[in-house]
């Protein structure tokens, strides 16, 4: 396990990284941060504005930089983006700088929780539920190489999922401080 003072949020889109980070960050007092947020606040553009100029290579570029930079700070909870760990050097810099937690939902879970969704352009296909299917093939053995820990959030609601992960944390890093002491 990797007992380093940050908690890095991996998983799919709409497995509730942003907004149930948000409250855990909270339960554990550590600041919070949005990977997309951020890239959007230093790029001054939107995510679909990036990718529609730059395509997914240019945000992929970005979002490397921003999150080298983020994963080298100290005691914070940061939500990455879905395909964050599609690039290797990413996974090296979240596996060893920070406690790693997937967030794991359904494919049908995300269909209705981004039901109405604008903002994520890889979500614009004909069918999205192809798409999903092909990108949790392609990016699950990636989210459980880089992770060290897997929380559930299909069925709960997002105060109940954070609490529940909070405690979780809080109990596990508790046992690693008083097993290395
Ligand atoms: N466990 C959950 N239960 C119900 N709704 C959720 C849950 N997790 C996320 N959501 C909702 O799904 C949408 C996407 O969540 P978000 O935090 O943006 O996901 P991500 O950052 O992983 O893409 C938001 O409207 C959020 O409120
Ligand atoms: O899965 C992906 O490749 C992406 C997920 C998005 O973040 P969320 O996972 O927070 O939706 C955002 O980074 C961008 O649209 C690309
Ligand atoms: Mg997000």
């Amino acid at each position: 396990m990797n007992p380093a003072p940050n908690l890095f949020l991996v998983g799919p889109m709409g497995a509730g990284k942003t907004t149930i980070g948000r409250r855990v960050a909270e339960h554990l007092h550590l600041p919070f941060h949005d990977l997309d947020q951020i890239i959007e606040e230093e790029t001054g553009a939107t995510i679909p504005l990036i990718f529609e100029l730059e395509g997914e290579p240019g945000f992929r570029r970005r979002e490397h930089d921003c999150l080298a930079a983020m994963t080298g700070r100290q005691g914070i909870v940061l939500a990455t983006g879905g395909g964050a760990v599609l690039d290797p050097a990413n996974r090296q810099l979240l596996a060893t700088r920070g406690f790693v937690v997937w967030l794991e939902t359904s494919v049908e879970q995300q269909l209705s929780r981004l039901a109405r969704d604008k903002k994520r352009p890889l979500l614009a296909a004909p069918d999205r539920r192809e798409r999903l299917e092909q990108m949790a093939q392609v990016r699950n053995p990636l989210y459980q190489e880089v992770s060290d820990m897997i929380m559930h959030s299909s069925c709960d609601r997002v105060p109940q999922v954070a609490l529940e992960l909070a405690s979780q944390l809080e109990r596990q890093w508790h046992r690693s401080t008083t097993v290395a002491a």
